[in-house]
């Protein structure tokens, strides 16, 4: 495909998703009724279509309208290209840009930085001046971040073992298991290091929030909202630790007994009625659903999904999980609370009203990584009683 005809796929898939079908669906779609495309095409279209969204509201207005095509003519200009070679109305190319599809300046802050408007304000509470810095940040890729499962090698071999494969990569500086793929991230599901289980798809501040427990050979400890599992099976792999995974919708734990078989790291499925008779645990994480703000470079569409209503209905469940995981835990363990979000309503303000309404309950450990230090951004928190 030409580069153009690249932009052309991107704007029928920029349409389908604006009017309301799910981005994966969208791109998959695409791909099926498109076989004409290799995998080079695709990678390209999807960078398109992930970069529009990330930044709809500033492409919208540059590009003169929010359609898809208005976005990728914003995306052009953004980056301070012509327009004329790509929208040249040649076969399989977008029709030539008309006088009427003129760009204008940002009405507001939140609308160059790609922030919806009513969070712009909580977004700049939360994060003070760093806010538009952590907005610009989240308008462009996340780098690809893998964890090195020390069950089956140290860092080094598999370094070593990526680069016999031309994946090239480095030591993250927020955790020691983390590397950042610096080249041949591509290839990384098909490399042998990956299906043998010595790496796995994590980014460095989910290690980090993991590396942050004290965990000792003999705990028992229960990730209550794993998920896909990513964090269950960095807590599987310290030596001797005993893993109870649970997800309130089991279905999101599907793949993790064949993950966890892969990487050596053995983790229980718990019902959340088989619940009470594992407890009391040593250590609980709860990392809980929250708006995603931390990982919005990877999930776009969760930024403009986002309301009012429901970061209030995520922090409500927030809390409720702390009081309900209160009670399943020994004197003296620890309850984690994490979110890879950046709002402090999700964070701090949910720990500090537990800890409001729980005065025999302290905290040991707080900590936020933003997306400006090259991590996803996320918080965690440390309780004990
Ligand atoms: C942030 S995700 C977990 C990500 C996962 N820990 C990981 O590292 O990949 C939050 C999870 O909480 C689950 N969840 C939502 N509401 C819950 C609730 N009330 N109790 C327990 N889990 C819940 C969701 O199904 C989702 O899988």
């Amino acid at each position: 495909m030409t580069p153009a005809a690249r932009i052309q796929a991107a704007i029928e898939i920029l349409d389908e998703i604006l009017g309301g079908i799910p981005v994966e669906k969208s791109l998959t779609n695409w791909a099926r009724r498109s076989r004409f495309a290799g995998s080079k095409d695709r990678a390209a279209v999807r960078d398109h279509v992930f970069s529009a969204i990330r930044c709809k509201r500033s492409f919208a207005a540059l590009g003169g309208s929010e359609s898809g095509r208005g976005l990728m003519i914003g995306a052009i200009r953004a980056a301070g290209e012509r327009l004329d070679g790509l929208f040249s109305g040649e076969r399989h190319a977008p029709s030539v840009v008309t006088a009427a599809e003129v760009g204008r300046d940002f009405d507001t802050d939140a609308e160059r930085l790609d922030i919806p408007e009513w969070l712009w304000p909580r977004f700049q509470s939360s994060l003070g001046n760093q806010a538009a810095s952590v907005a610009q940040a989240l308008q462009h890729r996340a780098p690809v971040h893998l964890r090195v499962n020390l069950i089956k090698a140290d860092v080094s071999t598999a370094v070593a073992a990526l680069a016999a494969e031309d994946i090239v990569a480095v030591s993250h500086p927020a955790c020691a298991t983390a590397l950042e793929v610096k080249e041949g991230a591509r290839k990384i599901s098909q490399s042998t290091a990956y299906r043998d289980g010595l790496v796995e798809l994590q980014d460095a501040a989910s290690q980090a929030v993991v590396a942050a427990l004290d965990l000792r050979p003999g705990l028992r400890v229960l990730d209550y909202c794993a998920g896909g599992g990513g964090k269950s099976l960095a807590l599987a792999a310290h030596q001797g630790v005993k893993v109870f995974a649970h997800d309130v919708n089991p279905d999101r734990l599907r793949d993790l007994p064949s993950r966890a078989e892969r990487a050596g790291a053995p983790v229980e499925l718990v019902s959340t009625a088989e619940l009470d008779q594992h407890a009391p645990f040593d250590v609980i994480l709860a990392d809980a659903p929250c708006s995603g703000s931390g990982s919005w470079r990877r999930a776009p569409a969760g930024k403009w999904a986002l309301t009012e209503t429901r970061l209030m209905e995520l922090t409500e469940i927030q809390s409720s999980i702390l009081t309900k995981l209160s009670s399943m835990l020994i004197q003296g363990g620890v309850l984690a609370y994490a979110t890879c979000s950046m709002l402090d309503e999700e964070n701090g303000a949910v720990v500090d009203a537990f800890l409001s309404a729980n005065p025999a309950w302290s905290e040991t450990f707080r900590n936020t990584w933003l997306v400006t230090n090259g991590t996803d951004g996320l918080f965690t928190a440390h309780l004990m009683r």
